[in-house]
């Protein structure tokens, strides 16, 4: 599509539902690619906000808010940047050709619910997954477990991330506290979770995977490098590219990524979670957008995930390549309950060679939220990993004032 003039009658305006640290890197390459940015989010001065052309603050998950919204500023696309989204109302929109949502109104319907996407990757399309069942109550969740699933599992609120409300279940002693966490960590409490039977994997990946318009018109699948990456609660705290794969475990790699990426449709980056031990792969679950472990693209690729996503979105050429030879990034949690931090050491973070930071912004920080991210190149995964670490140990987060 040809590009307008933003703030002119001409612009191509582009509306980011969800405005937290990754949609502020996909709202800066929109803006270096000359679009209009609307964020908008749940609260005010969200990471994306203030790099955005204006902002807007809403319930994302009330329908009649969300499409008043779009009717107000009839935006070219809408790009999901979470999943916590009155997803029926962008079904409807879509239909009514009002605008484009990214990459499908369809994908994120089925993936803003574990159900959805589950139950196309292992059902319709007949991916391996972990075993699984959904359950509605204690009971439910109890008869699943000894119905097959087993021990150890685990248990997820059917509406949730970044490991919110989950838990790994070692025995039947913990299947009640699992069943009550799940209901308080839910985004919203649908009162359903998954059960999944615990993958022994040797090292899990996230395989980014571009759909973009290709030179025919056609869609066209590109793959980045493998990012591996470690969880903490579900939760990333660590990733690097490339990860090491063996040739037929990344050939199965790309196939279940392809698959799910072809099923969902749409223009976009999609990030692909998959467990591989020794030649065999799991589907897990996918991202219709960036993915928090792509982070470590903004240190290692020509085009970081965000830069691809904008590309593809717009119907532009991509390019996968990486420019370094490995490179990692490391989590930097708030470490305290505090509005308006301070973070300390920024000067000697950026002193370990190769390393760069992300500072979010995020107007109040929790203990274990994600507050900024440090990224690091090298000749190798191991000293671009401990480089990362490094640099995120620098940063010390502190309360304004103390
Ligand atoms: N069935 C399983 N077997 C083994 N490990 C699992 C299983 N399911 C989840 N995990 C571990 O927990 C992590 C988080 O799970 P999952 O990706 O489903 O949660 P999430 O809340 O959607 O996280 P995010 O939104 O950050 O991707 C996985 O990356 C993996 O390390
Ligand atoms: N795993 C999904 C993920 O990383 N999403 C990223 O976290 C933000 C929410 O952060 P918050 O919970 O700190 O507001 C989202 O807006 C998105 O950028
Ligand atoms: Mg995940």
């Amino acid at each position: 599509m040809p590009i307008g003039t933003p703030l002119s009658p001409s612009a191509t305006r582009v509306m980011l539902l969800g405005s937290g640290e990754l949609g502020k890197e996909v709202a800066i390459a929109l803006q270096r690619l000359g679009c209009e940015v609307i964020a908008v989010d749940r609260y005010p001065h969200a990471p994306a906000m203030q790099v955005a052309h204006r902002s807007h603050v809403i319930a994302m998950t009330d329908g009649a808010a969300l499409r008043a919204l779009i009717e107000q500023e009839r935006p070219a696309l809408v790009v999901p940047e979470i999943e916590a989204i009155a997803t029926a109302t962008l079904l409807d929109i879509e239909r009514e050709a009002l605008t484009e949502v990214i990459p499908t109104a369809r994908a994120a319907h089925l993936t803003m619910n574990r159900e959805g996407i589950r139950r196309l990757a292992a059902e319709t399309l007949g991916l391996p997954t972990s075993p699984f069942a959904f359950a509605s109550s204690l009971d439910e969740l109890q008869a699943a477990i000894d119905a097959g699933i087993g021990y150890p599992c685990v248990v997820k609120p059917v509406m949730s991330s970044s490991g919110k409300g989950q838990s790994v279940l070692r025995s039947a002693d913990d299947v009640r506290t699992a069943w009550d966490y799940a209901a308080s960590g839910g985004r919203v409490d649908s009162g359903r979770v998954i059960v999944e039977g615990f993958i022994d994997f040797d090292y899990e990946i996230t395989l980014l995977t571009v759909r973009a318009r290709g030179r025919d018109g056609q869609p066209e699948i590109h793959f980045c490098a493998p990012v591996g990456h470690l969880q903490q609660n579900g939760d990333y705290i660590e990733s690097w590219q490339p990860q090491p794969m063996s040739p037929l475990a990344l050939e199965r790699a790309r196939d279940v990524a392809g698959c799910v990426v072809d099923a969902l449709g749409g223009r976009g980056l999609f990030g692909v979670e998959l467990f591989v031990k020794g030649d065999e792969v799991w589907f897990s679950e996918v991202s219709p957008r960036p993915h928090d472990t792509g982070l470590v693209t903004l240190a290692s690729q020509t085009l970081s995930e965000f830069e691809l996503h904008a590309r593809a979105i717009l119907g532009l050429p991509v390019d996968t390549g990486m420019r370094v030879p490995a490179a990692a990034s490391a989590v930097i949690y708030g470490g305290v309950d505090a509005v308006g931090i301070v973070f300390d050491g920024v000067a000697d973070a950026l002193a370990v060679p190769g390393a760069d930071l992300r500072l979010f912004g995020k107007p109040e920080s929790f203990v274990r939220r994600r507050m900024g991210v440090a990224v690091a190149s090298a000749d190798d995964i191991d000293t671009a990993r401990s480089r990362a670490r490094e640099a995120a140990g620098k940063v010390k987060p502190r309360e304004a004032g103390q």
